[in-house]
C-alpha cells in the first residue's frame, strides 16, 4: 500500500479510480467493477444519484450504512473501504467479492439447495459475522441470500447494512422485501432486539438446506399464520442435527439460542472439516 494511502487523511477522489464494467443494480445506484490506479487494487464502486436519494428520502439511512459498515472489520462482512461525493453523485468503495451473490449460486445448484456441509460451514461464518456485529451494538435485521456475496475462495460476506440499527429501534420495518424473513415480534409490532437476526439465521440456514423459506405461502395472510404459529415443516432429507438447530432459532423472542451456541452446535461439528479460526484473532 502507498504511505499516501495510510494516513486516514487522505481525500480519495473519483480520479484515483478506473471505471470497469456494471456489476448490476442495488437498491439505489449501480455497481461497477472498480481499479485503484496507484495500486492497482479492484474494488466495487456503487455510484449513486443525490436527486435519487433524496427523492427516496432516504439519505438519513445512507449516511447511517455508511457510518456503521466503515466501522465494521470482520472477515465475513463486506468492507467499506471509502467514500467520497461529487455535485450529483455518490460513489461508495467497497469490497469486491468476486464471485457475485450468493442467492445466484444457491438457485443455480442441483435442486435449487446446497448440501449440508456447505450450508454448515455458511451458516457458522454468518453467526460469526453476526456476533461481531452484536458485540459492536449492530443489529443487522435484513438477513438473506440476497444480502450475503460469495468470495472467491467460496467464503461468505454479509453486505447492504441498509437496515441495520445501532440502537433497539422498534419502527416498523417498512415491507420493502419479502416477508419471509419478518420474525413474529415484528409482526406483532412489538420491540425487537438483536435476537431478530437470531430467527433470521434460522430462516437462513433451512432456506440454504431445503431451496425455499420455510414460511413461504401463496399469499402474505397464510405467510403471517405459519409464522406467528411457527409452522415450519422440514423434508425428509434433512438431518436431524440441522432440524434441531433450526427448530432452536425458529423461537418466540427470548427463547433462542445464541450466536456462540449455533457455532459449538452439533450441526456445525459434524458438518464442518474445522470451523477455520482465524489465526490472527
Ligand atoms: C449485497 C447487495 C444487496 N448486493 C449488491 O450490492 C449487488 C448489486 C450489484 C452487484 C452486487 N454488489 C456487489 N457485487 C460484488 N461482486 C459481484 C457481483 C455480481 C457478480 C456476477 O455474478 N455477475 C456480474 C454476473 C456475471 C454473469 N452475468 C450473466 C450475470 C451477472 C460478480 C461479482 N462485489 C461487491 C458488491 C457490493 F456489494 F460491494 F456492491
Amino acid at each position: 500500500k502507498h504511505e499516501a494511502y495510510n494516513n486516514e487523511s487522505y481525500n480519495w477522489s473519483k480520479d484515483d479510480f478506473e471505471l470497469g464494467t456494471a456489476l448490476g443494480k442495488g437498491k439505489f445506484g449501480r455497481v461497477y467493477i472498480a481499479r485503484e490506479k496507484k495500486t492497482q487494487y479492484l474494488v466495487a464502486m456503487k455510484i449513486l444519484f443525490k436527486s435519487e436519494l433524496t427523492k427516496g428520502r432516504v439519505e438519513k439511512q445512507l449516511l447511517r450504512e455508511l457510518e456503521i459498515q466503515s466501522r465494521l472489520k470482520h472477515p465475513n462482512i463486506l468492507r467499506l473501504f471509502t467514500w467520497f461525493h461529487d455535485d450529483r453523485k455518490i460513489y461508495i468503495a467497497l469490497e469486491l467479492a468476486s464471485e457475485g451473490e450468493l442467492y445466484r449460486h444457491l438457485k443455480n445448484s442441483p435442486h435449487g439447495r446446497f448440501d449440508e456441509h456447505r450450508s454448515a460451514k455458511y451458516i457458522y461464518q454468518v453467526a460469526d459475522a453476526l456476533h461481531y456485529c452484536h458485540q459492536n451494538d449492530v443489529i443487522h435485521r435484513d438477513l438473506k441470500p440476497e444480502n450475503i456475496l460469495l468470495t472467491s475462495d467460496d467464503n461468505v460476506k454479509l453486505a447492504d447494512f441498509g437496515w441495520s440499527a445501532h440502537t433497539i429501534s422498534n419502527k416498523r420495518k417498512t415491507m420493502c422485501g419479502t416477508l419471509d424473513y419478518l420474525p413474529p415480534e415484528m409482526i406483532e409490532g412489538k420491540s425487537y432486539d438483536g435476537s431478530i437476526d437470531m430467527w433470521c439465521l434460522g430462516v437462513l440456514t433451512y432456506e440454504f438446506l431445503v431451496g425455499c423459506p420455510p414460511f413461504e405461502s401463496e399469499n402474505s395472510e397464510k405467510t403471517y399464520e405459519k409464522i406467528r404459529r411457527i409452522d415450519v415443516r422440514y423434508p425428509k432429507f434433512m438431518s436431524q442435527s440441522a432440524r434441531d438447530l433450526i427448530s432452536r432459532l425458529l423461537k418466540r423472542q427470548g427463547a433462542r439460542i445464541s450466536m456462540p451456541e449455533v457455532m459449538r452446535h452439533q450441526w456445525i461439528k459434524e458438518n464442518m472439516k474445522k470451523p477455520q479460526r482465524d489465526p490472527f484473532r
